[in-house]
């Protein structure tokens, strides 16, 4: 990975809320980079802080104490149209602009640059144009945003954000009520994004499995241990991802990057399997049936188990007397019984 330009850096921030004299800090001594041309995925439990966090970058709300530096200068130095220029922000919130066309609402992204009343230059309409392109919406150009899906506005959010051309992208939780094949589809264009158009791109989400494929770095936030910084495969092969959900019935499955219940089988059973994909499966169907697998050994203390294929499995009891199944329907009816 080339070492590029840090775009915002975090030394000791403080982050939370004031209330007249009131002080609530969410998370002090927070230390943090964005870069240019990476994809940073914030990811934390509900109320972990990530919108505060979030909003505490776009300047919506100040930092309560620390140094936070936009592009080598203090963001609270920075006028409202100068931030408009340099950090684009995508909230979930249903957009109110109904009314406009998607067009009209991608432009509305070049006011930081025109200004309110600006008049659309050519190159403006240009970079609207390129801007529905790059995301795929600009075959709906001419439609009212009232008639888009939710996947489809999301997409004419971040090509407002794109037109406002600033080196910084921030988005709270931007994949929130889609469908798979929408996550994947925003994921992908986001990253494609900031490694194409070298933005710094920040958003928070709940989808731990996309973000674990696409991000570039991960921010882990918890209340225990403050915010993590690294490029996602170092945390995850420190077993940092742990630490995200620190709950006894919920582990982190290193090998197929996803959260699990903690198994907690009763029953042992010795586990021969073909490859990997035919053990993971087989495992996940013992253990949601109670059962603990155990590598195999030459003692025979336990119930063994063999499998080949899916139509190939083979069960020997303790007593040594085999049974052959055909499906796991077959399979687990029987060790039911058992
Ligand atoms: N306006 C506010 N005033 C005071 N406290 C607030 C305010 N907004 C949020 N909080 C508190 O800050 C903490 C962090 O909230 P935040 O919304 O940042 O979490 P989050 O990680 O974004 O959660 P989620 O995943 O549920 O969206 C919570 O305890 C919340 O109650």
């Amino acid at each position: 990975m080339k070492q590029t330009e840090i775009v915002i850096e975090g030394k000791d921030v403080s982050i939370g809320y004031r209330q007249g004299k009131q002080e609530q800090t969410i998370h002090s001594r927070l230390n943090f980079q964005l870069r240019q041309g990476e994809l940073t995925c914030l990811l934390g439990a509900n109320g972990a802080g990530k919108s505060t966090l979030l909003r505490t970058l776009a300047a919506a709300q100040p930092a309560l104490s620390g140094h936070l530096h936009l592009l080598g200068k203090p963001l609270s130095e920075y006028s409202e149209r100068e931030r408009s220029r340099t950090i684009g922000v995508v909230l979930t919130d249903k957009t109110q602009a109904g009314g406009l066309t998607v067009y009209e609402l991608v432009a509305l992204g070049r006011q930081p640059h025109t200004g309110f009343f600006g008049r659309l230059r050519q190159e403006d309409k240009e970079l609207v144009h390129h801007a529905l392109h790059a995301v795929g919406i600009a075959h709906k150009a001419q439609c009212y945003t009232a008639e888009l899906s939710d996947g489809e506005r999301q997409k004419v959010m971040i090509a407002k954000a794109l037109v406002q051309e600033c080196p910084l992208i921030l988005l709270d939780e931007p994949t929130a009520f889609l469908d798979v094949v929408s996550r994947i589809e925003i994921m992908t264009l986001l990253h494609r994004l900031a490694s194409e158009e070298k933005k710094a791109i920040l958003l928070s989400t709940h989808d731990i499995e996309q973000a674990l494929v696409l991000s570039d770095r991960l921010w882990l936030l918890t209340r225990e241990e403050g915010l993590q910084c690294g490029v996602t495969e170092d945390l995850i092969l420190h077993n940092r991802m742990d630490s995200l959900f620190p709950h006894e019935d919920i582990r982190f499955d290193l090998m197929h990057g996803i959260y699990s219940p903690t198994v907690k089988g009763e029953k042992r059973i010795y586990l021969k399997a073909e490859n990997e994909t035919l053990r993971h499966w087989t495992e996940n169907a013992l253990n949601r049936n109670g059962y603990l697998c155990m590598p195999q050994t030459e003692e025979k203390a336990f119930p063994a188990l063999e499998i080949h294929s899916p139509y190939d499995i083979k069960y020997t009891d303790v007593n040594h007397i085999t049974c052959q199944f055909q499906s796991f329907e077959e399979l687990l009816k029987e060790i039911a019984c058992r």
